[in-house]
């Protein structure tokens, strides 16, 4: 039986929680704040496929992949990395610190070619995850907190679990943060391109009412349209609602998601990162949207901002060389 190991970060200034499958961030709550990931009411843990909500690493292509100036039809959507175990490194584990890795040997069949006409690449991906602002909790404490969820239950169906909440102190603390980090070197021998992004469901109270400011002036892409064509951010917000939102936006700028029902901000701050793709799916996409309760409306809780190199911005990486994609996020 494959069993799933979730890892959590206890620090004085908050706590998140961490799926090696994926190496999928499933939580963050700041102490003394509310939590700031949304994931769907039902978490699904299965071998081969992705979960749902959180924080899934796009990699090695983004959506359907896109090569030689035009988008493909790979699969699974966003790259195999979000449906694969990342390898947890127990060294560098600390209290406000986990390290997750995923390099070529794990490729399995079907996982190449991820571009139309090269084999796949040798690669190693490193993704750091640490929370910021506050001295961590004993280590000994945080490893004792991982759980292990079966992945399937004795009739062979997938199980389902709830992510553990516990109760945090009321004050806010400064400098709190939460830092994800996706560094890729191409360990082969000839050059390697791929695309990523750091797929962020931020948690809203009513995304109908959530505005993200920072992009005004920006060209993006509108994927709602068929030809994603380009268009200028001319409002200082980017407004949500029933309505889908589906954009590449070319930026590296800093945001804000405000959110007037939960009464806070969050800040998006981000590095190797010319794009930000920003998505809702609106309520007719929310409400076909798998293990979500359309009768809840659970679409409406999140706003996506996803730092990316994606499309034309896809990075091209020599032997040896590498990238690193991050974005911090913080919270007021
Ligand atoms: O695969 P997920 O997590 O359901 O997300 C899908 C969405 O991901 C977004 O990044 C894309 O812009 C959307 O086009 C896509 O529908």
């Amino acid at each position: 039986m494959t069993s799933f190991n979730v890892r959590t970060l206890d620090a004085a200034s908050g706590r998140a929680i961490i799926s090696d499958y994926a190496a999928h961030v499933l939580s963050w709550v700041p102490a003394g704040g509310q939590e700031v990931i949304w994931t769907p009411s039902t978490l699904r843990f299965e071998d081969g496929q992705h979960l749902g909500g959180g924080v899934p690493i796009c990699f090695p292509w983004f959506g359907p992949g896109f090569a030689h100036g035009h988008q493909t039809a790979k699969t699974p959507l966003h790259g195999f990395a979000r449906a694969r175990n990342w390898r947890f490194d127990e060294q560098s584990f600390t209290g406000d610190h986990a390290r997750f890795i995923l390099d070529a040997a794990q490729l399995q069949p079907g996982d190449a070619p991820w571009l139309d006409d090269e084999p796949a690449s040798d690669f190693r991906a490193v993704y750091d995850v640490t929370l910021g602002g506050g001295s961590a909790v004993a280590e000994a404490q945080t490893v004792a907190s991982g759980v292990h969820v079966p992945s399937e239950s004795a009739n062979g169906s997938p199980v389902t679990v709830s992510v553990p909440s516990r109760s945090l102190p009321s004050q806010l603390l400064p400098s709190q943060s939460l830092t994800m980090a996706l560094t890729v070197t191409n360990t082969g021998d000839k050059p390697m391109t791929f695309e990523a992004a750091l797929h962020s469901y931020l948690h809203v109270g009513d995304v109908a009412g959530a505005r993200l400011s920072g992009l005004e002036g920006a060209t993006y892409l509108d994927a709602t349209e068929s030809g994603f064509p380009p268009k200028t951010q001319d409002t200082s917000e980017v407004a949500f609602g029933d309505f889908e939102v589906n954009r590449v936006y070319y930026s590296d700028a800093s945001l804000e998601l405000h959110d007037d029902v939960l009464g806070r901000t969050i800040h998006i701050a981000k590095s190797g990162s010319p794009q930000t793709v920003v998505w809702n799916p609106g309520k007719a996409g929310g409400e076909t949207m798998s293990d979500t309760r359309p009768d809840a409306a659970e679409w409406r809780g999140f706003a996506a901002v996803e730092a990316a190199v994606c499309r034309d911005r896809a990075v091209t990486l020599a032997p040896g060389a590498s990238h690193t994609l991050s974005q911090t996020l913080t919270v007021a």
